[in-house]
């Protein structure tokens, strides 16, 4: 087996590729981006995190109030190390990926832990920051049980919505942040969820 072969496959296991991404656009210059069992050890990463990420209560600021957000959160701010491997090596793959079209590289990486069904994020865009006037992305990679994406223009209309399931990808980009909004709504069951989501600097 070559060296390179064995350095890069027990460090991060197999480097993700794009191959099977859709662009689905939106209104509006918006547009979401979804790749299938696109994290390689994805069964690692949702133990690895459930353990060893220091979750935290979440209280955010939504709608100009301070609102208990029902799920658990951890944000790695710029240059703080990623609580798995692969997770690092995912933040650059998708820096390489998508920074032609992005003009910057992800940085930070937001950690998000839906403990059941009743564990939920309300109507938003991630707006504090460059997305209440920027084109920008947010890279979204789950683990554990599947949960719904809904989305829906803030001018009014009909929502879609989009399953994140063990291991998928799911991008929203361009004005996707100021001219949609975005949830993830109760369930009457569902088992726990992590998503991992890649934003660029001053983008929350
Ligand atoms: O759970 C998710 O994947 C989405 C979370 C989200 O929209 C946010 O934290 O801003
Ligand atoms: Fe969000």
């Amino acid at each position: 087996m070559d060296v390179q072969t064995t350095l890069f496959g027990s460090a991060t296991g197999t480097a993700p590729d794009f191959t099977g991404l859709e662009r689905r656009p939106l209104t509006e210059g918006a547009w979401v981006d979804v790749c299938r069992g696109w994290l390689p050890e994805a069964d690692d990463v949702f133990a690895t995190l459930v353990r060893d990420v220091p979750w935290r209560a979440e209280r955010r600021k939504m709608y100009d109030r301070v609102v208990d957000v029902p799920r658990l959160v951890y944000t790695y701010m710029i240059g703080e190390q990623l609580p798995h491997p692969v997770l690092e090596a995912a933040r650059e793959s998708l820096s390489d990926h998508y920074e032609p079209e992005l003009g910057e590289r992800f940085r930070t990486a937001g950690c998000c832990y839906y403990r059941d069904g009743r564990d939920s994020v309300a109507w938003h865009g991630d707006r504090i920051g460059r997305g209440n006037t920027h084109d920008t992305m947010v890279a979204i990679v789950s683990v554990g049980d599947p949960r719904r994406l809904a989305l829906r223009p803030v001018a009014g209309g009909d929502s879609i919505s989009v399953e994140m399931g063990h291991g998928d990808l799911v991008v929203m980009g361009g004005s996707c942040q100021r001219t949609w909004e975005h949830a993830v709504p109760k369930v009457a069951s569902a088992g726990p969820r992590l998503s991992i989501q890649y934003r660029p600097f001053n983008v929350f």
